[in-house]
């Protein structure tokens, strides 16, 4: 049997009657592990979208944030995020270089508030040893794993320790992995099956195309939204800079690209270049704005009332 699986593009919500007075009434705030932030989005753990400024930037502004684990020492960033008072939130593999990462902030004395296990396949046993070894070092430390697709490896990973599951596989729009291995889930299907499946929280990973989707994201149970090409193209966002024909472009490229890897091997993302736009805050300030709107046509004024409408599919052929 062949299932009929769903993407954002294909649903809509349905508008209930507004009780508030005015969008500016409504509250994003999301309560994520220890902390509370300013709005259920943040930038992708990708080289090409943050760096140690960009988490800096996102932290003091209160929104979450996680920084990317290619050649990073977790150590260092952990001890200067937390020296300027502010949250540390790192990524990890499930490789000899991260069981170094993680004795050298044990030895330091330090634990990072936030820690996202990063792999493309997060059901795994490579995973599961990790995540044990993770949650007996870093008790304090609140654990994301990922990635995942489904209910049935959510409960696998709840089970195996984590605080939250990060769901999403092969929706990213540098995403290759399912050309290559035929493998991918739409996103409105996973976060459905995932957020259904467990109590942690989900977080619904990649294919954000319009502010719409989170809204939609959050009405099918994620708890918070990871986006990279969201937030690529800007001067805070990671990627370099390049102008071709006096048009100025920026880099994104995947994680498992040969750009990131340094080496054609196992190859699931690829780069490319994003229009430039200038300064982060005016995309900030419009996510805020257009969630907001959300809220007030989910007839509530909290990010809660989004769980509680109706989905539409719409038959767009
Ligand atoms: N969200 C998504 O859909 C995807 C995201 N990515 C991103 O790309 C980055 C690189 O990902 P990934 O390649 O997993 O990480 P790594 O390249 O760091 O691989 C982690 C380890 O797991 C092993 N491994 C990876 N995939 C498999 C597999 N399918 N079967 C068995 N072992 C495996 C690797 O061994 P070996 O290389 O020898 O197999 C390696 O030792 C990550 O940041 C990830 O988030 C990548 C693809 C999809
Ligand atoms: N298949 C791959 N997925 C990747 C890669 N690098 C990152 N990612 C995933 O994409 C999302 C961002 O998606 P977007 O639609 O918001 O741009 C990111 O968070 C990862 O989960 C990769 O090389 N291959």
């Amino acid at each position: 049997m062949i299932k009929t699986e769903i993407n954002y593009g294909d649903i809509y919500l349905v508008p209930k009657r507004t009780v508030v007075d005015s969008r500016k009434e409504c509250d994003t705030s999301v309560q994520f592990g220890p902390r509370r932030f300013d709005m259920p989005v943040y930038p992708a753990n990708m080289k090409s979208v943050v760096d140690e400024e960009t988490c800096e930037y996102f932290a003091r502004r209160g929104w979450f944030y996680t920084m990317h684990r290619f050649n990073v020492d977790a150590t260092r960033f952990t001890a200067d995020m937390q020296e300027k008072g502010l949250f540390s939130s790192i990524s990890i593999g499930v490789n000899e270089d991260t069981d170094e990462q993680l004795r050298n902030l044990k030895a330091a004395g330090l634990s990072p508030e936030y820690i996202t296990l990063d792999i493309a396949n997060g059901w795994c046993v490579k995973a599961e040893r990790m995540i044990k070894k993770v949650k007996d070092l870093f008790p304090e430390s609140f654990l994301i794993g990922g990635n995942i697709a489904t209910g049935e490896a959510a409960q696998d990973l709840e089970s195996w320790g984590v605080d939250a599951v990060k769901a999403g596989i092969a929706g990213g729009r540098v995403c290759i992995t399912k050309n290559k291995t035929g493998f991918h889930r739409p996103m409105v299907s996973t976060v459905l099956d995932c957020a259904q499946a467990v109590k942690i929280p989900v977080i619904a990973d990649g294919g954000i195309s319009e502010h719409g989707d989170l809204a939609k994201a959050i009405a099918c149970g994620a708890t918070m939204i990871m986006a990279g090409s969201l937030f690529a193209g800007y001067d805070e966002s990671a990627g370099q800079i390049i102008e071709i024909d006096g048009k100025h472009l920026k880099e994104y490229f995947g994680s498992a690209s040969e750009h990131n890897k340094g080496a054609y091997k196992n190859v699931e993302g690829k780069r490319i270049y994003v229009e430039y736009k200038g300064a982060i805050e005016r995309l900030l300030i419009e996510l805020k704005e257009d969630l907001q709107s959300s809220i007030s046509y989910s007839g509530g004024n909290t990010l809660a009332a989004l769980r509680d409408v109706e989905m539409i599919f719409v038959n767009r052929y």
